[in-house]
């Protein structure tokens, strides 16, 4: 590729104890991509993504953004520099409603003298804001938005996380395991909506074992094994086999497409 990464690491080593999750690991997200993460159980992409999210420090290597070498004390750091994430547990509080949820601190408060916090929370805007975003990504089968995230369905759930990344990230969305909860019907809506989010300009880095749902949104797979970038496929000229293959090391890839 001649562009340069939005997002990329080198080197990235990170050490639980005596456990090496992150071995002098690479990565690179491009411009408009869907690039998806697989590898086994324990082969270190959820450390990846919490490196790349500001959720844990790694212990060496670079992390740059557009570029330019970063470093994020915290998740809220990660944020502020446009990368949002979407782990599982969908960090959402099920009593408040949908727009709470996606609000949740960072709320818009209405004009004033007074200190931000004091000020009163303008509900007003939002909604239409909330309603915007929804809307946006084709998610306004969800009536009301005043209604409360717990008696939301499970994909209902995760549209509106992809809703709220895709609302305040605007550089990189990471996903982790979007469809892994989800019906047949629930993860089609939703790999709908992250080929929506990629169609509005936003690269999107997918963490997934689901095979037939990676080799159908991904433009490039990142395959992860023992801490590190095994290699880079793409799903057009490789079988779902191989890259299973090559992430449990039943097979190695072939020399060109190592460490690409
Ligand atoms: N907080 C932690 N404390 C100790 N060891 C950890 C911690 N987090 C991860 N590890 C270890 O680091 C290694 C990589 O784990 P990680 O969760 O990054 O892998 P993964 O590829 O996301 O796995 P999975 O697909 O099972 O979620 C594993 O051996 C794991 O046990």
């Amino acid at each position: 590729m001649t562009q340069q990464p939005i997002l990329a690491a080198r080197g990235l080593v990170k050490r639980y104890g005596k456990v090496t999750a992150l071995d002098r690991c690479d990565f690179d997200l491009y411009p408009g991509e869907i690039l998806a993460v697989i590898g086994d159980n324990g082969a270190g992409k959820s450390s990846l993504i919490k490196a790349l999210s500001g959720a844990v420090t790694p212990d060496a290597g670079e992390i740059r953004l557009d570029g330019k070498p970063v470093t994020f004390e915290n998740p809220i750091a990660a944020r502020e520099h446009g990368i949002e994430t979407v782990y599982q547990t969908l960090a959402m509080s099920p009593a408040l409603s949908i727009v709470d949820n996606m609000f949740m601190g960072r709320e818009i408060r209405r004009s004033g003298f007074m200190g931000k916090y004091l000020r009163k929370l303008d509900k007003a805007a939002m909604e239409k804001f909330a309603r915007e975003k929804l809307n946006e990504l084709g998610l306004m089968t969800i009536q009301n938005i005043g209604q409360a995230v717990e008696t939301l369905s499970g994909g209902q759930r995760q549209g509106v996380a992809v809703a709220r990344a895709a609302a305040f990230g605007s550089k990189v969305i990471i996903l982790d395991e979007p469809t892994a909860a989800l019906g047949v019907k629930e993860s089609r809506k939703v790999l709908e909506l992250i080929q929506d989010v990629k169609r509005r300009g936003i690269p999107i880095v997918l963490i997934s074992h689901n095979m037939p749902h990676v080799f159908e949104v991904a433009d490039r797979i990142h395959v992860h094994r023992l801490g590190r970038r095994l290699c880079v496929v793409d799903p057009k000229s490789i079988t779902m086999n191989d890259a299973v293959a090559f992430m449990t090391g039943a097979k190695e890839p072939p020399s060109d497409l190592a460490a690409a």
